[in-house]
């Protein structure tokens, strides 16, 4: 059920998507942290990409238990997925290319199993009780060049001076391919922390004819920037410009700025805008660990997602300590709602 339109993308097979999906889309939870809470040791400079080499049957059992609780979207496991990174853990070239197909085929696989268990949850009831098979796709994730780095410098964003526009798309050019050609439907650039590796994206979409569509995801930890400093307006008028990319929005980020970020992206965008914020705790970056948040709690985190949704987003899910409980209750507050009219369901 791979079905977003190749080629000459517009935001528009997005927006039939979601029309398919009923007006809005449930996006998968926290992927390398849930990997965690399964006993996976990814204290690594590869993070989650660690378990397509030593446990691939955890990346599969992620992926159905968020499908299991509603996703319409998963997201694989190539967040941190690098050939650079595969290599400097004594890999060929050619196997880490192989891993990364891979990140892609445990999705489709996991989509497939899904389905075949033909039980009620991969079915959608429309209000006449008509069934139809829920819609999902596969989005292929490339982290920044941060996130490679392992340093927790996706969260400030500054990468100094030796790093160009030129030198991030060398970085990520040959990933993009492959992963533009590994079953997904469409790519998640996740976590940008500035303007410039936003811009790398678009030339990379444009210049390599990537026949797939993509979205672009920001963090941000004021409400009002990227991690860099530059607002979350200029960045998102990049991705904006851009014919390939479907939707746009913010990921990793605290809870609480989710609304404010969304009232932004709507001044420069009519393409659907995606949210899937983090738990709101904080991640300490030295030393590998999450840090809770007093502020912030998960009934807090799904109470606002009706929000978000009058706010202008339309694709919703959780990123970094969410859990498939998370989503599940994401997607109840969506079909309930879903069952009243409402003013505002996508762009
Ligand atoms: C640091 S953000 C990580 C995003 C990735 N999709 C994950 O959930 O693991
Ligand atoms: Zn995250």
């Amino acid at each position: 059920m791979g079905s977003l339109v190749k080629e000459g993308t517009s935001s528009s097979s997005m927006t039939e998507f979601l029309e398919k999906c009923g007006g809005y889309a449930v996006v998968d939870g926290g992927f390398a942290t849930e990997l965690e809470r399964h006993g996976a040791d990814i204290k690594d400079p590869l993070w989650s990409a660690k378990c397509l080499i030593t446990s691939p049957h955890l990346v599969t059992k992620v992926h159905l238990d968020y499908l299991e609780s509603g996703a319409n979207i998963i997201i694989t496991a190539s967040y941190q997925a690098t050939i650079q990174g595969f290599v400097a853990k004594g890999l060929s070239v050619g196997e880490a290319e192989s891993l990364l197909r891979r990140s892609g085929e445990l999705s489709c696989e996991a989509r497939e199993i899904f389905y075949n268990r033909c039980n009620k949850g991969s079915w959608d009831f429309d209000h006449a009780g008509k069934a139809s098979r829920r819609p999902v796709l596969v989005a292929a994730s490339v982290g920044s060049y941060g996130a490679y780095l392992a340093d927790g410098s996706e969260y400030s964003g500054v990468y100094g001076d030796s790093v160009s526009k030129e030198s991030l798309k060398d970085f990520h050019r040959r990933r993009v391919q492959i992963l533009a050609k590994s079953g997904a439907d469409l790519i998640a650039f996740e976590t940008i922390p500035n303007k410039l590796e936003a811009e790398a994206y678009v030339d990379l979409l444009e210049e390599e004819g990537i026949d797939i569509p993509a979205w672009f995801a920001f963090t941000s930890k004021d409400g009002v920037t990227v991690p860099s400093g530059e607002s979350i307006i200029e960045c998102a008028e990049v991705a904006d410009s851009c014919k390939k990319v479907v939707a746009i929005g913010i990921n990793c980020t605290a809870p609480r700025y989710i609304s404010d970020l969304i009232i932004s992206l709507r001044q420069v965008t009519h393409k659907p805008i995606i949210v899937y914020p983090n738990s709101g705790e904080v991640y300490d970056g030295l030393n590998k660990k999450w840090i809770k948040s007093e502020e912030e709690s998960e009934e807090d985190f799904v109470s606002y997602v009706s929000r978000w949704r009058e706010e202008g987003a339309s694709l919703f899910g959780g990123c970094c300590r969410t859990t498939p409980n998370t989503i599940k209750a994401i997607a109840k507050v969506l079909s309930c709602e879903s069952s009243v009219p409402s003013k505002l369901k996508f762009w």
